[in-house]
């Protein structure tokens, strides 16, 4: 095969940040689509220098701040492209797929093709999501098979396959409407693989893993901010590369400067998180990036994404802002309660069990003790912030109905009563659950198609409950969270 063009090759050897941000750039704005094996490779090369078996630096070291950035050579990234393009050219016979557009047989074998070249090892680790860690040590972690089989598609010149991605899993679109769709890759621990199946019946569950037919679907530049927004800067737990950080949120403000995160809310998240840590001088600060996912999620994918509300927040929360961040876990909850809770949505289980359990708890424990606080004391006499607990909750609630697997246990109803006891009973008349004069709510239980109707008025009365004020509370509010919630009153 040619050898990388001049496109490629002037870039190196990559030395920067600014020089792989110009390789994107020209990729991106180059007359022929991001050849996404080239640039997944790339990155994954970079991810690895700046990550993995790095000695922690002794007190000198950093006090010389070394520049650490790998000198990236184009031989090292070429014997790579090429190893990966022998084993996908050398695997799949087109001869055998004469056809202008690709069917599930083609899919199915560019699937077994990445799938066969895995290694049997442990697979949750990080840094596994690159076409490096698949070429160096044969390893991809799921969203990393689904984009493996994406980027052998596209050097087959199968430019009908495109990344399909919830929020917790990852699969293919093809065809020629591109409406045919096929898993690629596993999910979960201890779930049986379903590549090649349609991903119809598994939609009809009404599961949020699938997001109820309103799936993120990539074209080529998306697939770039995916490959971007799975990198991870992460050393180890404690310790994050300052370097890596800043090259992946630098690649995100060109994807968004280029209008290709704006279909793409858990990216805009990423860039969130990302500002939060290091803000980047005249960009918009985290809340409006994540104002602009919320949007985002209600304009394309029709409110049925939780992330954008669970990244808010979590920043929120971060920020002792508890009022707008129950606010948001309220909203949260009212995506929530869409969808039918199956034993694969364990991911958004634990997001909704930890703030149920741990964040809202520590707030209502923070700002009863914490009295010096007046702004914070006032929250258990808000009955709008009263109104959102139990918004929240009930989104919960109607989750579990109609579901198969129940949500809630004993611990849940624990929590839940020592948060709302915490209120002054005062506040807590105050709110209106608009019950009926003869409280007849015999018709009241919800079932598959009672849950549909209620999206449909969902948007007349989006809260099951009105504050005192009556006014409408309208609100806005893996591959790896950057942001833990530490605990505030631990902060010291
Ligand atoms: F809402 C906050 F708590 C979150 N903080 N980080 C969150 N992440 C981190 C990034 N993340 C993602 N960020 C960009 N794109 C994707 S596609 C995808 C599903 C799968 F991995 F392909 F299977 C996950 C994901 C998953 C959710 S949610």
């Amino acid at each position: 095969m040619a050898g990388f063009r001049d496109r490629e090759k002037k870039h190196f050897p990559l030395t920067s940040t600014s020089s792989v941000v110009a390789l994107f750039r020209d990729q991106l704005e180059g007359p022929n689509e991001p050849n996404l094996a080239f640039l997944s490779i790339t990155l994954g090369c970079v991810e690895n220098a700046l990550t993995l078996n790095r000695a922690a630096p002794a007190a000198e070291d950093s006090a010389l701040l070394q520049p650490i950035f790998p000198v990236v050579d184009l031989n090292m990234i070429e014997t790579l492209y090429r190893k990966f393009e022998t084993l996908v050219k050398g695997s799949v016979d087109l001869t055998k797929y004469p056809c202008k557009y690709s069917n599930r047989d083609l899919v199915k074998k560019i699937s077994d093709v990445i799938w066969a070249s895995l290694s049997r090892s442990f697979k949750d680790k990080a840094h596994l999501q690159s076409l490096y860690s698949l070429l160096t040590g044969n390893k991809l972690d799921c969203f990393g098979v689904a984009f493996g089989v994406v980027a052998a598609a596209q050097m087959l010149g199968c430019n009908d396959i495109h990344l399909a991605l919830s929020e917790d899993h990852a699969w293919v679109v093809f065809g020629e409407d591109g409406t045919d769709t096929a898993e690629v890759t596993w999910h979960g621990k201890g779930n049986e693989d379903k590549r090649g199946q349609s991903i119809a019946l598994s939609v009809a569950e009404k599961s949020w893993l699938y997001l109820n037919g309103h799936p993120v679907i990539c074209d080529r530049a998306m697939e770039v901010a995916a490959l971007v927004s799975a990198a991870n800067p992460s050393i180890n737990v404690t310790m994050d590369s300052i370097e890596m950080g800043a090259l992946q949120q630098e690649l995100l403000w060109l994807l968004y400067d280029k209008d290709h995160l704006s279909r793409y809310p858990m990216a805009l998240g990423n860039l969130g998180d990302l500002e939060e840590i290091s803000p980047t001088p005249g960009r918009p600060p985290p809340m409006a990036i994540f104002n602009e996912a919320i949007s985002s999620a209600v304009k394309h994918y029709d409110k049925h994404h939780v992330y954008p509300y669970t990244y808010m927040g979590g920043y929120l929360y971060r920020k002792r802002r508890y009022k707008e961040a129950i606010k948001c876990w309220a909203e949260a909850a009212n995506v929530i309660r869409k969808f039918n809770y199956t034993r694969e949505d364990e991911e958004i289980y634990k997001e909704f069990l930890e703030i149920a359990n741990e964040l809202i708890p520590n707030i209502v424990k923070s700002v009863s003790v914490q009295t010096l606080d007046r702004s914070q004391m006032n929250i258990l006499y808000n009955p709008e912030v009263y109104a959102d607990i139990l918004r929240f909750f009930d989104g919960i609630c109607e989750w579990e109905e109609g579901s198969s697997t129940p949500v809630l246990h004993v611990g849940w109803a624990q929590n839940l009563t020592f948060s709302l006891n915490k209120f002054d009973p005062r506040t807590r008349a105050k709110i209106d659950v608009g019950r009926d004069e003869d409280d007849s709510d015999s018709d009241d239980e919800d079932d598959d198609d009672e849950k549909s109707e209620n999206d449909e008025n969902d948007n007349e009365n989006n809260s099951r409950f009105k504050d005192e004020s009556d006014s409408k509370v309208e609100s806005e509010c893996k591959f790896v969270k950057t942001q833990d919630v530490s605990d505030p009153l631990q902060a010291v």
